[in-house]
Order: C-alpha cells, then sequence, then structure tokens
C-alpha cells in the first residue's frame, strides 16, 4: 500500500505537474516515521537516476540516524519516539528525477531536555554520547560515562532500555556530525551549572570550574558567560542597563539556553513531493467535523489560551500556573467547550481536578494539567546570552544565534507561539500541493509484533475518522481534479479542446466530457473541480490518452519540424533579401 501510494503521488506530480505532499498520521508509535522511510527508499530505488540521485537518496535516508539522535527519545509509548514534526520535501527535475531535498523541523519538544516524565528519557543522543564515546573523548569533553552524573539525565528514572543500542547508534551518529560534539557535551555541563544568591538576592555561579569547561566548549569568554547567565540587558529609552537575575531567573536563563534550537536549509527545485510525518495532524476530519471552534478557543489572537498564556508568562509581578488558570477562567470561562473545576456542576467537577482545564474536542473530552505550563511556554533567551553566543568561534553555534539574533523581536517569543507560527508556516506549504493521506494504526500498546489489539484498532479507526471516509466516498465521487488539471491532461482527446481551450474552463470540460460520452450519472461539475463517480470512467479516459499518444507524437513532430524548416526557409530569404532589392 505504501508503495502503491508513493507511486501514485509520483505520476500525479509527472503528469499534471502539480507538487504533492503525503500527510502521515496515527498514534504515537504506530509507524509513521517507519512509513517515511520506505516511501524515501521506494524514491531512491525507482525515479530516474542522475548524477546526484545516488548522494541524494543516500543523505535523506542517512540523515535519520543523526536526526533521531537529537529528535527522538524514549517514551511510555514508543522507544525511539519523534519528539518533533518533520517535513520533507524531494525536489525532481523536469525528467522525474531526484535533484535536491530539504529537511524542516517542526514544534521539537524543547522541554524535554531539561525535564522527563517518569520512564521516559531525553533525547538518544545524550546517553549515545556517554555510551559510545570513547575514553579520550570523554575525557575532552570533561564527561564521565554514567549518565546518572547528570541532572538533565536522571529526572525520568528511566532504566537501561534493552530495545535501544546507545553505543551502536553512537558509531552510525558520529560519521556525520564531528562538530556538533562540544554542543552536546555543553549542553550536560549547562545541566549541572548551579547558582547560589547573594545578599540582595542576586544569582552568582557556584560551580567555577564547569562554568570554565563550558565557555571552552562553547568557544566563548568565560567571563562574558557568566555575565550572560546572571545578569540580563535592558535597553530603556535607548539607554543599555544590565541588571542582575535572581536565583529563579539565572535557572530559567541556563534552561533556556539548553533548549536553544536549531536551524534549517532550503533549496528549489522544479516539481516536489512533500512527506509529513506528524503527531495529530488531522486534515480530513476537519473537513467534516468542523473543528474552528475549538482551533480558534485556543489560538485566536487576544483571546485565545496561547495569548492568554504568553500575556501570563510576560506579566510583570507573581505569575504562576493557577493564576494561568484563573485568568482562563475569567476570560474564556463561558466558552462551551471549555470547563474547570470551578466551573464545572457537581458530576463533572468530580472529574476534573483543581490545576486541570477540560476541553470537549470533536473526538472526546480531554483534560489538562495547568502544572508546568508556564515554565514549558518561557522560552526566551536574554539578550545578553545571545550575544555572548554570537561570538563563539564554534561555527555552528554562532550561525544558530546569529539567526536568532535577526529575529530578535521587542517581545520574546514564547514557545506556544512559535508552536503556532510553525504551524501556519506548514499550512502555507500544504496548501499549496495535492493531499495523499497514509493513516498509520498501532497494533497494540505492548510494542509487540503480530498482535492486534481489537480495541485500541477499533478506537483508531472511529477517531482518524476512517469510517467518515469511506463513507464519504463511497457514497460520493471516486476522483475529483481542479478543471485546469484535467483539461490539461485530456485535452488532446477533443478536437475542440485541442492544441488550446480558449474559453471558460468549465466549458472547456464540459465539452470534452460530452465529447468522450460520458454519462450524466458518471460525474458532475462542480465550481472548480469535475467529479468522477466510477473508477472505471477514468482508467477508460486514461486508456484513450495512451491509445493516442503516438498520435500526438507524430503531430508534434510534424508541427515541429514544419516550424523549423519554415525558420530555416526565412532565415535564408532574410540572407538573400537585399540581393532581389538590388536585382
Ligand atoms: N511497518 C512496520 N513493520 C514492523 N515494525 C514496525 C513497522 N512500523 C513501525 N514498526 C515498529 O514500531 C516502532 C515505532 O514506529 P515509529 O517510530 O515509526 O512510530 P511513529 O508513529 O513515528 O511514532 P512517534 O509518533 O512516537 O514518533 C518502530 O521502531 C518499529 O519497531
Amino acid at each position: 500500500m505504501i508503495y502503491a501510494l508513493s507511486d501514485n503521488t509520483y505520476r500525479a506530480m509527472r503528469t499534471e505537474r502539480r507538487d504533492q505532499c503525503i500527510l502521515i498520521s496515527g498514534e504515537s508509535g504506530a509507524g509513521k516515521t517507519e512509513a517515511s522511510k520506505k516511501i524515501l527508499l521506494y524514491y531512491a530505488v525507482t525515479c530516474p537516476t542522475n548524477e546526484n540521485m545516488a548522494a541524494l537518496g543516500d543523505r535523506l535516508l542517512q540523515s535519520n540516524p543523526v536526526l533521531e539522535a537529537f529528535g527522538n527519545a524514549k517514551t511510555l509509548r514508543n522507544d525511539n519516539s519523534s519528539r518533533f514534526g518533520k517535513y520533507m520535501d524531494v525536489q525532481f527535475d523536469f525528467r522525474g528525477a531526484p535533484v535536491g531535498g530539504h529537511i524542516l523541523n517542526y514544534l521539537l519538544e524543547k522541554s524535554r531536555v531539561v525535564h522527563q516524565n517518569h520512564g521516559e528519557r531525553n533525547f538518544h543522543i545524550f546517553y549515545q554520547l556517554l555510551d559510545g564515546g570513547d575514553d579520550d573523548l570523554l575525557k575532552a569533553l570533561d564527561l564521565e560515562r554514567n549518565p546518572q552524573k547528570y541532572s538533565y539525565l536522571v529526572k525520568g528514572n528511566c532504566p537501561r532500555v534493552s530495545s535501544i543500542s546507545d553505543k551502536n547508534n553512537w558509531k552510525v551518529v558520529t560519521k556525520a556530525l564531528p562538530k556538533l560534539l562540544n554542543i552536546i557535551a555543553s549542553v550536560l555541563h549547562l545541566g549541572n551549572t548551579l547558582f547560589g544568591e547573594g545578599e540582595e538576592g542576586e544569582a552568582y555561579v557556584t560551580t567555577e570550574t564547569q562554568l570554565t569547561d563550558l565557555a571552552k566548549l562553547l568557544g566563548v569568554d568565560v567571563s562574558a558567560l557568566k555575565e550572560a547567565l546572571t545578569h540580563k540587558k535592558l535597553t530603556a529609552k535607548g539607554e543599555e542597563m544590565i541588571s542582575p537575575l535572581n536565583f529563579e531567573q539565572a535557572v530559567s536563563a541556563r534552561d533556556a539556553l539548553a533548549k536553544a534550537d536549531e536551524i534549517y536549509h532550503s533549496n528549489k527545485g522544479s516539481s516536489v513531493i512533500g512527506l509529513l510525518d506528524i503527531y495529530g495532524f488531522e486534515w480530513e476530519t476537519v473537513k467534516y467535523f468542523d473543528n474552528k471552534i475549538i482551533c480558534d478557543l485556543i489560538e485566536e489572537k487576544h483571546r485565545g489560551m496561547i495569548s492568554i498564556l504568553d500575556e501570563e508568562c510576560l506579566r510583570p509581578g507573581e505569575a504562576c500556573d493557577v493564576s494561568f488558570l484563573e485568568k482562563l477562567e475569567d476570560t474564556i470561562g463561558g466558552h462551551p467547550h471549555f470547563i474547570t473545576h470551578k466551573l464545572a456542576n457537581g458530576k463533572t467537577r468530580r472529574v476534573v481536578s483543581r490545576e486541570e482545564f477540560r476541553l470537549l474536542h470533536y473526538a472526546g473530552e480531554v483534560n489538562y494539567n495547568v502544572t508546568g505550563f508556564l515554565d514549558k511556554n518561557n522560552d526566551s533567551l536574554n539578550r545578553n546570552l545571545k550575544e555572548v553566543m554570537c561570538q563563539s568561534d564554534n561555527q555552528i553555534l554562532s550561525h544558530c544565534f546569529r539567526r536568532e539574533e535577526v529575529i530578535d523581536q521587542k517581545r520574546p517569543e514564547m514557545a506556544a507561539t512559535q508552536f503556532k507560527n510553525s504551524l501556519m508556516k506548514l499550512m502555507e506549504i500544504l496548501m499549496s500541493k495535492e493531499p495523499s493521506y497514509v493513516r498509520c494504526i498501532k497494533p497494540n500498546d505492548a510494542k509487540q509484533p503480530a498482535r492486534f489489539d481489537e480495541v485500541l484498532v477499533r478506537h483508531q479507526v472511529k477517531y482518524l475518522g476512517l469510517m467518515e471516509n469511506l463513507r464519504v466516498r463511497r457514497a460520493g465521487f471516486a476522483y475529483r481534479r481542479r478543471f485546469e488539471a484535467f483539461l490539461q491532461r485530456y485535452k488532446p482527446l477533443c478536437p475542440e479542446t485541442w492544441p488550446n481551450w480558449h474559453g471558460r474552463l468549465v466549458d472547456g470540460v464540459s465539452t470534452l466530457v460530452t465529447h468522450l460520452g460520458y454519462k450524466e450519472e458518471e460525474y458532475k461539475l462542480g465550481r472548480s473541480k469535475i467529479f468522477i463517480r466510477f473508477p472505471k470512467t477514468l482508467f477508460n479516459t486514461e486508456d484513450a490518452l495512451e491509445a493516442k499518444k503516438p498520435e500526438i507524437a507524430v503531430i508534434l513532430q510534424t508541427s515541429w519540424r514544419g516550424y523549423r524548416e519554415r525558420a530555416k526557409y526565412q532565415r535564408i530569404r532574410n540572407a538573400v533579401g537585399p540581393w532581389q532589392s538590388i536585382s
């Protein structure tokens, strides 16, 4: 099925010359990443080759171990769970050969760097480095082999996992990333950088040796780093001021630096197939269940939950998770899809605790615990920390932070807003492409092969909207295409539409299908698309096109030869023109 879909998408891109995308959805551990690897492999093996091909196929597939090392972690549901949305695209030239590609990472769960739930791990890369790095390397990075020594790695209290070989994976990853080593090590040192509190509440670094190691790894000046970790730079009325941070602020400055994100690259190609592997991203469903009311509740400007969360993080005074919850109650308390303990009636009140709010989604009711919301959202890096990192002689670091500086705004962008903006960018990319869907169904919760838990499977089929989708498809039309695409492809089959139709598109399509003998019950013309009820009608039209191709080729050849000879004749005439006028 995966190969058939990959093939269809490729053909559609070639024949209709329209960019395509494949949206892969499903629960955590259902097989989205595995499916996307299969699709890439299919293109790497089946597409025509050019000199870039081997390198490109290799690069896209080999980027996986590296991406997974940095973006995947063991969770309760999947030992190799992607903690980010991944959008990859492959660009093809006019012959259909892959010529480029790029990978955008979305919504990385940055908070995992500093905190993991019980039974879960930090990103794989940290354990890989400690387990797989040889003694000399660890010594050079001032690291110890035992992960228990690092506070960022022990939060989840996760025992060793037999399915994960950190040591072997390290070998694969190190081939690709010598330059990133210093950064990985420095994150661990950052986690162990501790602060004390001075007489006036100001924070100071208590782990001086650690800080020297850290500055060395980051390639920055140690006193500048020290100041940046314990002070913030403000601009008031055009003047720069430096003010000390208190203990909590210094800890969150340190954690924000540890979470600072990476960048992506892009380049251009002629046609594109995009692959999107993202959890909980439901398109088709949204069409049939109008989800707008919940989307607005969450992301509406100024009044949505994300705006309220940002306001609470940025406002002066004592903001905390509970004050955020109260603010939600004050602002959106009357919303029909939002309930809290205080707002609920007796029966519901029992199932919504005091730290929770409940959203009534189309797929069911979900309780959200606000504990840690503010911390997770607080992702702003102090300006002077950014400036210090810009000075780093590690090019990767200085490049990342220079970019950060470029997009720096007066008001720092909080994590939830970053999520929202990433999603909006993603929507723009997807809307410009023709979508196909892969739904992965997770067979059991025990991470075991060949076992199907019927209840679990039924639940997913229900909530992925698969039944509704099938019903709509069955009741409706098997095939739909925009008028321009349909006309462009099949216009050679009718003398009135070939070589070009100059009237309205809908009339062109109507003339074409009447000429092809489509019966009334076989199709409908919408506002911008033709809907064809049975696959057979389309297959017959495709067969007719195949049969017509040799004839079209002859017509094209004849016209080209005629054009070429006429042009040649014209050139000769132009050359002899003056002679004629003399005679
Ligand atoms: N087609 C498959 N055949 C065999 N095993 C599979 C297949 N798909 C997935 N698996 C197994 O399930 C595990 C989880 O799959 P995968 O990492 O692709 O899930 P995911 O949907 O991407 O999860 P997440 O959203 O947590 O990243 C894989 O590591 C693999 O062991």
